[in-house]
């Protein structure tokens, strides 16, 4: 099945599935997708019904055409926020899955690389263990995932869940490029990178916003990456995802630095108001990131971090003095940081402001514009994962790490294991023509240094 295919056929699903019917087609798997023939047969299947339907009665067909139309309570969201109440079908992974790999390992979930072997479709599992949440909340975190999957920067999921001995199971679509954190480099993206990033992410966050959803879980390792040049990212993992205005409690295991400052202030078990301006702080928090490749404090305390505090002076305009870690940015940027990153939340801007900054230049200083953002990008294999300078290093095994150093010094032209006399001579071949007035003595330091460092060895 062609991905145009999977995409149509999840319209043609999700328009059955409109009101009360949501339920049983939430429930379909890719066997029963086959069973029924190709998305493409559904299709039309469903098109000839429609052609047979238009000669009946007047009120069926203002139902049909109801479809089309906002649903009644739009404000809310529409069918978004009926979760269905799905009865998971028992399977083991082997009855039509070929693992091929753990792709992570998340607080909640594994997350596997496998061939769905009667479509011959690579797909993501995203295995959430069982022992770990309950029924209740994956159905919420699948759903959530599927409704919004027409969205074009958000992960898109298959209309099939399961449950195992371990884990209850949904399918998705594969990053071939990881996340943002796996990419980012020490000193963050380039300019126009963190742009198409910003972009693509705060539409996709704004999409939720629209339908009265908040992410709540906004970081670096929640945007996938599926194309090299970042023109493509989406937004994934809605396990922390919850509707606007309802009382919720602090998210549990999340990185610190991205959380807003009336959240971080609340005590535990404490519940509150559910609020978009989460999602915008967040989002100002993912956009310095990317930017500059570090965090711009460790956590919102005033009393603890020195950074937050000299911000939020400048934020609240207690001083014009712009903080040391903002001066690379240029005065439209720091316009629009003091939207996302005010301290009250209720004065926080919409998360797509950032598209008002588009065409103004965000970087005035070199410092961001690094090579870190260069890619060597294997083109013989499509699917490898690209190699980037400077890329963190966490998530890699020690063999890829081997095998980047071996690409990285091979495209200086330099051969591994490193032949440290052929180095040092282009090292000099270099320096010589660098400057007529070469002083040769520099060579006998370098091999008084090598030796010295042998000798120490
Ligand atoms: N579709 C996918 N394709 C490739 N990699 C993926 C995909 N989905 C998830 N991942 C990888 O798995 C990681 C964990 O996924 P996810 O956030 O969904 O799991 P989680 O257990 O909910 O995580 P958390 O620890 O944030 O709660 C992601 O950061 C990403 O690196």
């Amino acid at each position: 099945m062609t991905s145009i295919e999977k995409r149509l056929s999840f319209r043609v699903l999700k328009v059955t599935s409109d009101g009360s019917s949501s339920r049983s087609s939430n429930n379909r798997s890719f066997r029963r997708t086959e069973k029924e023939g190709s998305a493409s047969n559904l299709i039309r299947r469903l098109s000839s019904k429609s052609e047979k339907d238009a000669g009946a009665s007047g009120s069926n067909l203002n139902r049909r055409l109801s479809i089309y139309k906002k649903p009644d309570n739009i404000i809310d969201g529409g069918v978004i926020h009926t979760i269905p109440d799905i009865e998971l079908p028992s399977m083991n992974f082997s009855d039509q899955y070929n693992i091929e790999k753990t792709l992570a390992e998340g607080c909640f979930a594994r997350i596997l690389l496998a061939v769905h072997r009667p479509t011959n479709t690579k797909v993501v599992l995203k295995a959430v263990h069982a022992e770990l949440t309950n029924a209740k909340d994956f159905i919420r975190e699948f759903h959530f995932n599927y409704q919004l999957s027409h969205h074009r920067n958000i992960l898109s999921a298959y209309n099939v869940c399961f449950k195992t001995k371990d884990y209850f199971v949904y399918a998705a679509e594969y990053a071939p490029h990881g996340d943002l954190a796996t990419n980012l480099g020490a000193n963050g993206l380039h300019e126009t990178a963190c742009k198409t990033v910003a972009e693509q992410l705060s539409s996709a966050l704004g999409f939720m916003h629209s339908k009265n959803l908040v992410h709540r879980d906004l970081k670096l390792e929640n945007v996938l990456v599926f194309a090299p040049d970042y023109s493509r990212v989406k937004l994934c993992d809605f396990g922390k995802t919850t509707k606007k205005g309802v009382l919720v409690q602090k998210v549990k295991h999340t990185w610190i630095t991205f959380v807003a400052p009336e959240l971080l202030e609340m005590v535990k078990n404490e519940r509150f108001i559910c609020k978009t301006s989460s999602d915008v702080w967040q989002f100002g928090i993912l956009l310095y990131t990317i930017l500059t490749g570090t965090t711009p404090w460790s956590s919102a305390d005033w009393m603890k971090d020195n950074n937050y505090c000299t911000f939020m002076k400048y934020e609240q305009r207690k001083t014009t003095k712009v903080p040391e870690n903002y001066k690379r940015f240029s005065a439209r940027l720091m316009r629009c940081f003091r939207k996302y990153l005010t301290h009250e939340p209720d004065d926080r801007c919409k998360v797509t402001e950032v598209t008002k900054y588009m065409k103004d230049r965000w970087v005035e200083c070199k410092i961001t514009s690094s090579k870190s953002a260069t890619l060597i990008c294997p083109k013989e294999d499509q699917d490898s994962v690209c190699v980037y300078l400077n890329q963190r290093e966490g998530k890699l095994s020690g063999d890829e790490n081997k095998m980047r150093f071996k690409r990285l010094m091979s495209s200086y032209g330099l051969e591994t294991p490193l032949d440290q006399t052929a180095a040092r001579k282009r090292v000099i071949d270099w320096l010589s023509t660098c400057d007529n007035n070469f002083d040769r003595e520099i060579e006998s330091l370098f091999v008084v240094d090598i030796e010295e460092n042998q000798q120490q060895r």
